[in-house]
């Protein structure tokens, strides 16, 4: 694993933050970290990053506890409140924060035009950060938690300040970089970015994990058929109760839960044995968005 925490918690004067948080991430995964404001995020990702202390609790990156030197160097991480050194050019930024990692010349100095054009800020380099657009920062910002090549990537709201073709690019930056391996820790309240990059997630709600586990578990288990008849026959819905998780009768309309998609074909067969006449069919998948109203409305939100 290459995050792990055992019973994290970080409070602030006994209240807020994160409280007894268990999960852990594999490498090479990207995994969505959600909740809804002030659900503890930050506060999880700052602990990890050894910026904020664990009030009880463990956790390791990279297979070693927090705070080891040698696991920043490979760890990036680009903050949800950003604010940089107005008086620097873009380009003196990254390679101030490229020589914070220790890296030398030699190294850095190679890499600084293309991790430039890669956040699309090519031209833009010579100019001071303070006369960036807070879109332009937010780049700036990717490119520093970029700069050591890190093996695990942190982003706290990668794309809060973008416009919608910025936010595109930025989330074919996340594919580009998962497909090099990189690990990447996304807080994000975009659940349609969230949905189109991550393979894992977890939803945090008033301080404490609700659930974890893969995506494509969560939310493509249970298919909802809407099916429109027309005419009501009893013996069609007694059949395919029999087939079905749950059929909901609502005059012409059955609403059928099915466990796995797979199961539509043998519905429409049933369906035209019984001569039954569909009007209409529509099919819904359990959405990103239903699973986070679900866990995050339960305890009071
Ligand atoms: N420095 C602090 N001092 C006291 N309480 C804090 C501090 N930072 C955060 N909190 C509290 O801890 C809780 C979690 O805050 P956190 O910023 O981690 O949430 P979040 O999920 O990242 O929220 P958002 O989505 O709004 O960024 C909140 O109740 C917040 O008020």
């Amino acid at each position: 694993m290459i995050i792990e925490t055992k019973n994290l918690t970080k409070q602030y004067s006994g209240k807020g933050g994160c409280k007894g948080i268990s999960l852990s991430v594999s490498e090479g995964r990207t995994f969505g970290f959600l909740g809804p404001n002030g659900a503890g995020k930050s506060t999880f990702v700052k602990t990890l990053l050894g910026l904020l202390k664990p009030t009880s609790g463990e956790a390791y990156l990279l297979g070693k506890p927090i705070g080891d030197i040698k696991v920043r160097e490979k760890v990036g991480y680009l903050p949800e409140l950003f604010r940089y050194h107005d008086f620097l050019t873009g380009e003196q930024l990254l390679k101030y924060h490229a020589e914070l990692y220790g890296l030398g010349k030699s190294e850095y100095l190679p890499k600084i035009g293309g991790l430039i054009d890669l956040v699309g800020l090519t031209g833009k380099s010579e100019q001071k950060v303070g006369t960036y657009s807070k879109g332009m920062q937010q780049r700036i910002g990717l490119a520093i938690a970029l700069v050591n090549d890190p093996k695990l990537l942190f982003l706290d709201e990668p794309t809060s300040a973008l416009d919608p073709l910025g936010r595109k690019e930025v989330r074919d930056l996340m594919l580009d970089l998962k497909s090099q391996g990189i690990t990447i820790f996304l807080n994000s309240h975009l659940l349609s970015e969230v949905e189109a990059v991550c393979d894992d997630i977890a939803i945090i709600n008033n301080s404490e994990l609700v659930i974890q586990d893969s995506l494509a578990a969560l939310t493509q288990k249970e298919v909802h058929l809407e099916i429109t008849l027309k005419d009501q026959l009893l013996a069609l819905k007694q059949a395919l109760r029999s087939y079905c998780q749950e059929v909901v009768e609502q005059e012409k309309k059955l609403n059928i839960t099915l466990k796995d998609e797979k199961e539509i074909t043998q519905i429409l067969k049933v369906i035209i044995e019984h001569q039954g006449e569909i009007l209409d069919i529509a099919t819904k998948k359990k959405s990103l968005e239903d699973l986070f109203l679900a866990c995050t409305q339960k305890k009071g939100n």
